[in-house]
């Protein structure tokens, strides 16, 4: 399958490609996506992960496989993602006003702020969607410029986003291949006349798609169609495919919307098992205990500006922060 095609096969990407001015989030809000691509598991058996591959009941293993060898220039705990001087406008307004922080490799940054403060706005300009109006943004190394979906998943960035987006009519572990097809090199012909590089990398992401699942909690899930799982799997659905993409960077936007305190503290745990792994994790979140709880430093915007950074602590007692929040109850949204 091309690499280069605009088709969905690259899930873990980012919707890019808008103009600033651009409504970034309108062109598909929809649960589901259609089904693309082959039916690579009949759905109708029911399997667990463990019972086809008993390797993967050893989290060790697992753990293993779910963290690649990924090339990234950037050393663990200095910057992978530094934004200097960002301002971003549309037309007349100004979304974000000269904002400056860095993301630390192997850190989970947490990016809060209340309504319209600008947080969507820096992950666009953070992550190639939005050319910024002035200032830069470095990504493991490189100057970032206006990029396509494609090529932000190249670069090593994956996303989940607000509104679940799996393909409801492929199983749990289908969703999770086609992520990993998003790294793949296989040429077309190859794919087309399965060839045997094209065998061994499908081979190669079924096994990681299973491993996969089995890292995000629902690894009994694999053969259910995407749409029948509950609403909690779906989102951890969502992250196993954006983790397919090996990317350098996992960004989390708002993965706990809908979640009641079980799942949110299971969604914690979650977190910091990626974290664990290797993977350097952004976390817009407007739940304040879970992102005071799980990140290890944050930054808070308010009107475009970066009105806070520092630990969750630290955060938690600034006086700025405190008023940019004054009457919304701890865990209400932002
Ligand atoms: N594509 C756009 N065109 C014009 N104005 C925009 C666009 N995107 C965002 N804005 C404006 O920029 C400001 C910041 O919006 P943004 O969505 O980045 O905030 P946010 O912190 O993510 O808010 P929320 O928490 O509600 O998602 C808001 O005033 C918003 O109306």
């Amino acid at each position: 399958m091309s690499r280069d095609s605009e088709s969905p096969h690259d899930p873990g990407g980012i919707e890019a490609g808008a103009e600033v001015g651009e409504e970034y989030r309108s062109s598909s809000e929809d649960a589901f996506d259609q089904p693309v691509g082959p039916m690579i598991v009949d759905d109708a058996v029911e399997v667990d992960v463990t019972d086809v591959a008993p390797e993967l009941a050893n989290p060790e293993v697992v753990a293993e496989i779910v963290a690649p060898t990924r090339e990234i220039e950037t050393e663990v705990g200095e910057p992978l993602v530094k934004l200097e001087g960002v301002t971003v406008k549309f037309g007349g307004l100004t979304a974000l006003d000269s904002v400056t922080f860095t993301i630390r490799r192997g850190e989970i940054l947490g990016l809060i702020g209340p309504n319209g403060a600008g947080k969507t706005t820096c992950f666009n300009a953070m992550t190639g969607v939005y050319r910024p109006t002035s200032g830069t943004v470095t990504f493991d190394g490189q100057v970032m410029a206006k990029l396509k979906r494609n090529q932000i998943t190249r670069l090593g960035i994956a996303r989940t986003f607000q509104n679940v987006r799996l393909f409801g009519e492929m199983t749990a572990l289908e969703n999770v291949v086609v992520g990993t097809d998003a790294r793949h090199r296989t040429s077309v012909p190859g794919a087309t006349f399965r060839l045997p590089r094209h065998r061994h990398e499908e081979r190669d992401a079924i096994d990681r798609g299973l491993a996969l699942l089995e890292f995000v909690g629902i690894g009994a899930r694999a053969t259910e169609k995407a749409r029948n799982l509950s609403y909690g799997d779906q989102r951890r659905l969502e992250i196993a495919r954006a983790l397919a993409t090996e990317p350098k960077l996992l960004c989390l936007d708002e993965p706990a919307a809908g979640f009641n305190p079980a799942e949110k503290v299971a969604l914690m745990d979650l977190i910091r098992k990626i974290r664990a792994d290797g993977y350097t994790v952004l976390l817009i979140e407007h739940d304040m205990r879970l992102v005071m709880g799980v990140t290890d430093r944050i930054v808070v915007l308010e009107f475009g500006k970066k009105i806070a950074e520092g630990l969750p602590a630290e955060i938690r007692d600034n006086p700025a922060v405190v008023a940019a929040y004054l009457g919304v109850p701890d865990d209400a949204t932002a």
